[in-house]
């Protein structure tokens, strides 16, 4: 049985490709306004854990709930609960920065979505890119849009999948306080990450991929990032 406010739950989830793990069997519990960190090396696992709880791909065995029901990519609960901001560029090639917002606030039915996408293009400083279309952006003006579309939008779960790359350092301090806030206001957030600082300043818990996957405290997630 969940305890209260517990929003994603995995038990002996096993995560991989044909049939092959490609990391030990995964077991923990994020609670509403807790922010779960995800460290390992390179190739551990991480984005595939993290692709197969927000339901991008099957698990190999055990279970992922969320909100105590199963996973379900197109269940209008769960797409209504669970953002996610990956690394993958899906725009369409000729709607602009500022519709791809609206696109969202308004899919998502916000109050008043045109000053909920002014703030968010603000926020993520590509106020004076709005009227331009995602292949005339840089790379991280690409990454800044994918995260706005995560944050303007409801949600009680949200997936983070290195949120840090491509940003610079003030950037990454904005996006800090950002998912701090949204933890504050009772979000559960799984956020991926290679930034030890940004761990430190956001996570409440730490899982660390491996061969055997283990829980650690955040001061021992930000040395595992570091090295040491
Ligand atoms: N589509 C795929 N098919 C088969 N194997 C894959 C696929 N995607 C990833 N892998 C392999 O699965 C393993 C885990 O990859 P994953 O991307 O989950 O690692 P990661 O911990 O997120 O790495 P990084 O820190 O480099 O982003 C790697 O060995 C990778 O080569």
């Amino acid at each position: 049985m969940a305890a209260v406010g517990e929003v994603l739950e995995a038990d002996r989830l096993l995560v991989g490709y044909a049939g092959t793990p490609v990391c030990g069997e995964v077991s923990f519990s994020v609670a509403a306004g807790e922010v779960l960190a995800v460290v390992g090396f390179n190739g551990a696992g991480k984005s595939t854990v993290v692709r197969t709880l927000a339901g991008r791909q099957d698990p190999l065995a055990g279970d992922v709930r969320v909100h105590r029901l199963p996973v379900a990519l197109d269940a209008v609960m769960f797409r209504r609960q669970v953002a996610a901001v990956f690394d993958e560029d899906v725009f369409f090639p000729s709607l602009t920065v500022r519709e791809h917002l609206l696109l969202v606030a308004r899919g998502h039915s916000l109050d008043d979505p045109e000053n909920a996408v002014e703030a968010e293009l603000e926020f993520f400083g590509i106020a004076d890119r709005a009227h331009v279309v995602p292949d005339a952006l840089s790379s991280g003006q690409r990454r800044r849009l994918l995260l706005a579309a995560g944050f303007i939008r409801p949600s009680s779960l949200v997936f983070l999948d290195e949120p840090e790359q491509r940003l610079d350092p003030v950037m990454r301090d904005a996006l800090s306080g950002r998912i701090l806030e949204r933890a504050g206001a009772g979000t559960a957030i799984v956020l991926v990450t290679h930034d030890p600082r940004l761990l430190v300043r956001t996570a409440t818990s730490c899982l660390v991929i491996d061969e055997v996957v283990t829980t650690v405290d955040t001061e021992r997630g930000a040395q595992i990032i570091a090295g040491t």
